[in-house]
């Protein structure tokens, strides 16, 4: 929990621009949507700026930066093109992120442990322009512990498994999921690192990841952006909101 006591939920609006880009038309307008969003109590709008602009694309990026009012928590690949864009841009929180073309989804976690020395000087400049870095990664241990190395101030968790586990009906799976993802969101605090969690969330699945050890942030995009045909954003949202704070407050 912060110290407003509350974790934050980040509001990812890539999809409001995968269906503009499905026709190819102006709208809906992703701004639009980080905009209502924020009205609806979102504490950050998330975006993640694809190498292949699957969604988001360059023009987005500088809209959100000059529309919004909440900080913008920007996701990129860890390439050159992506750190000019982020050096540009000095978005509040930059987010690095595993990228393979071919994939729906992003699969992963990045490959910390793999990749330290290039990572450390990555980071590095971003730090320095005043970027809070964060590396999205899986629950092994050897990942958090690299990242901690590597100088990012946050790792964010995927919880993409857990989430398609419950969504699928495998329960025993998922409790394991899940417990493992306690297990490094405890590492991941006690070595110093903000712990964020994202990918997948749903209303069935929000409680029990709100109340991670030491989280201060989920990030959730697809699940709310889909529910918004239903019932609206703005009231996906503050539904979203209200089960964080009933999982928080039923844990205290
Ligand atoms: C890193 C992450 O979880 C989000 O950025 C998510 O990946 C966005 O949706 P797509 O994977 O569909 O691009
Ligand atoms: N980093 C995760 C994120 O921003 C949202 O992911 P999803 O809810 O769209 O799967």
């Amino acid at each position: 929990m912060t110290s407003q006591g509350r974790v934050r939920l980040g509001v990812n609006i890539d999809h409001v621009a995968t269906v503009r880009n499905a026709r190819g038309s102006a709208w809906p307008d992703p701004l639009r949507a980080a905009l209502l969003a924020e009205a609806a109590g979102a504490d950050g709008i998330t975006a993640h700026l694809r190498e292949d602009r699957r969604h988001i694309r360059d023009e987005d990026i500088a809209a959100l930066m000059a529309g919004i009012s909440v900080p913008l928590n920007f996701e990129m690949a860890a390439t050159a093109e992506m750190q000019a864009i982020a050096l540009k841009h000095r978005p509040h929180a930059v987010c690095l992120v595993p990228e393979k073309r071919e994939e729906r989804t992003t699969e992963g976690g990045l490959d910390v442990a793999s990749d330290q020395n290039r990572l450390a000087d990555y980071i590095a400049p971003l730090r320095a322009a005043g970027a809070r870095v964060s590396l999205f990664i899986g629950h092994d241990p050897r990942q958090i512990e690299a990242s901690a190395r590597v100088g990012a101030a946050v790792v964010e968790l995927h919880t993409g498994t857990y989430c398609d586990l419950v969504a699928d009906g495998h329960l025993a799976e998922a409790a394991a999921e899940l417990q493992a993802l306690r297990q490094g969101a405890t590492l991941a605090h006690g070595l110093g690192l903000e712990v964020h969690a994202g990918h997948g969330i749903s209303f069935d699945t929000v409680a029990e990841l709100a109340v991670l050890p030491g989280v201060m942030e989920l990030n959730i995009g697809h699940f709310l952006i889909g529910e918004a045909i239903f019932r609206g954003l703005g009231n996906a949202i503050e539904e979203m909101r209200r089960r964080m704070d009933e999982a928080c407050e039923a844990q205290a």
